[in-house]
């Protein structure tokens, strides 16, 4: 399975172009997609979905396994309902029913989703239930859930029906490192015969979780390829150098710095030379400098 986007285009109303021709070759297991706030990601992940038109380019989905509402091949653009019978998607903005109960919202997708016969809707959503860890509060109302809770749901709503194709928003903004962890243990536990396409802005997620990305920046693809790959690219290419936070901006002026951070009071810089640099240690590059080093060829990012 495949989902294979090219030349993907698209500006809204107000002239912001979000996608600028954006190509991708996504196959089966855990696809991170980087970038800074405003990069493209949502609008990619919505177009993918099925929920907003692009002006250009195509995407499709090929190598489904065949069944009799699915063919072998999806135009993603164009036969968005039979995509729709294949996709799990949890949004960036997930919006609950604070008054419903997470076994009654699930059993309601799971009719939506067309599974009519209700002891294998029971079954599907306990199912669900017991792998997101939601079991023994599935009679509490959604609206008394924690974000870490509310985001397990979204996952459990998103997979229902078994998709093939499951692309997840910025999944664990604001939750709290525990709640993260047994989101990340959720979303490896997922199918190795499905596409998982979860966008994030945070770096650790996609060290942890993915074994091919891609960076996007200012609505282009700044780098793809596999995390361990392009770390090993950034080799002997990383210096770094305590420095007083007043020094910043000289440090600016004379060398190519990817990004600065406060560690324990001190300044940490990273700089980027094929060369080595004076007054500089050299470090091994992580998938940090990956982000930064690409996403600095294309904007300024301050981050100190
Ligand atoms: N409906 C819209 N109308 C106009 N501009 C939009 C719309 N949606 C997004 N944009 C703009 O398109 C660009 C890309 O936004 P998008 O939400 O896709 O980025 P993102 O990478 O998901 O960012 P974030 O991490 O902040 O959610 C931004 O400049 C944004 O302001």
């Amino acid at each position: 399975m495949q989902l294979e986007i090219q030349d993907l285009s698209k500006t809204y109303a107000n002239g912001v172009r979000a996608l600028k021709s954006i190509s991708l070759t996504i196959s089966q297991g855990m696809f991170g997609l980087l970038g800074p706030n405003g990069a493209g990601k949502s609008s990619l992940m919505r177009t993918i979905a099925t929920l907003q038109e692009a002006d250009s380019g195509s995407v499709r989905l090929t190598g489904l396994p065949v069944d009799s509402y699915t063919p072998e091949r999806l135009d993603v653009l164009t036969q968005k309902d039979a995509v729709r019978r294949v996709l799990g998607y949890l949004p960036q903005e997930f919006g609950v029913y604070p008054r419903v109960t997470a076994e009654a919202m699930l059993d309601h997708i799971a009719s939506l989703k067309g599974i009519a016969n209700s002891r294998e809707r029971k079954e599907i959503v306990e199912g669900l239930l017991q792998k997101v860890n939601l079991y023994q509060v599935r009679k509490k109302n959604l609206g008394t859930y924690s974000g870490g809770m509310k985001q397990r749901f979204g996952i459990a709503q998103a997979l229902i029906g078994s998709p093939r194709l499951i692309i997840v928003d910025e999944p664990t903004a604001g939750l709290d490192p525990a709640e993260r962890n047994r989101f990340h243990n959720l979303l490896s536990e997922i199918g190795e015969n499905t596409i998982v396409i979860l966008s994030t802005h945070i770096v650790e997620d996609v060290t942890n979780l993915c074994s091919d990305m891609a960076i996007i920046c200012l609505g282009e693809v700044v780098a793809t390829g596999d995390p361990n790959d392009l770390v090993a690219g950034l080799n002997g290419k990383i210096w770094q150098k305590f420095i007083e936070k007043t020094e910043i901006d000289v440090y600016r002026r004379t060398h190519r710095v990817i990004s600065t951070q406060l560690k324990g009071g001190k300044t940490r810089l990273h700089a980027y030379s094929d060369l080595p640099l004076s007054g500089f240690d050299p470090v091994s590059p992580d998938l940090e400098d990956v982000y930064f080093a690409k996403i600095t060829e294309k904007m300024d990012v301050v981050t100190v």
